[in-house]
């Protein structure tokens, strides 16, 4: 838990990569459910970071993983963050947060997994707790619609898809939807890891 936050408030960072701003927006629907299930929230874009950034990095109780999905993988700009994060490997200093991740893509699937895997396999490498999505599939039968939650059937983390031609406002609903679902979902798994290490402190 982070010093300053209180085990009712865990602190999540949302550590995202986008060129052109469509994975932003999706990043700001992360961090709005995670706002809004109680968590205090940093969104910070990762080609940017600077070492006060590292610094709140290494202080959060969770980390939500975002890149843009760039020839079939996370982008340049999010592996770059990746590689430098490698220290921080070596000494352990993300061990046992939380961690959970979405990606974003021009095509319905544009191998999108892969670059999703990429954010769970960097979790696994600094020994994080990954969390999954935890939403049933939509828009997988003749009922269902394009403007279900969680519409291209992601179990993993969140996926969501924009058009190449769209502007960063147009991001679709549904997977803003699904986003704000994940950052949700993440604050409470994170809320209830400090509360169970606490009941443990307190019953040691
Ligand atoms: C260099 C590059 C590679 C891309 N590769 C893929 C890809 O492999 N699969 C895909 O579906 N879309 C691909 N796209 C499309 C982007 O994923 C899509 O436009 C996305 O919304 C960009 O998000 P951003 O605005 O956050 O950067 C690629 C775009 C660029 C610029």
């Amino acid at each position: 838990m982070s010093a300053a936050l209180g085990i009712n408030r865990p602190g999540v960072i949302v550590a995202h990569h986008s060129g052109w701003g469509h994975t932003a927006a999706l990043a700001d629907a992360v961090a709005e459910g995670a706002r809004l299930a109680g968590a205090t929230v940093t969104t910070l874009a990762v080609d940017h970071i600077t070492e006060e950034q590292w610094t709140v990095l290494d202080e959060a109780d969770a980390i939500i993983f975002g890149s843009a999905t760039y020839m079939g993988n996370v982008s340049a700009g999010f592996q770059t963050f990746a590689e430098l994060s490698s220290r921080r490997c070596m000494t352990g200093a993300w061990r046992d947060k939380v961690a959970a991740g979405f990606v974003n893509s021009g095509s319905k699937s544009g191998d999108k997994l892969h670059a999703l895997m990429s954010l769970s396999v960097l979790a696994a490498q600094h020994h994080m707790h990954w969390v999954n999505l935890g939403l049933f599939p939509g828009w997988n039968s003749s009922t269902s619609s394009e403007q279900d939650l969680n519409r291209l059937g992601f179990f993993l983390g969140a996926g969501a898809q924009t058009d190449t031609d769209v502007s960063a406002e147009q991001v679709h609903k549904s997977d803003v939807l699904t986003c704000r679902h994940l950052g949700g979902r993440v604050a409470e798994v994170t809320a209830q890891l400090l509360a169970g290490r606490a009941g443990r402190a307190a019953a040691a």
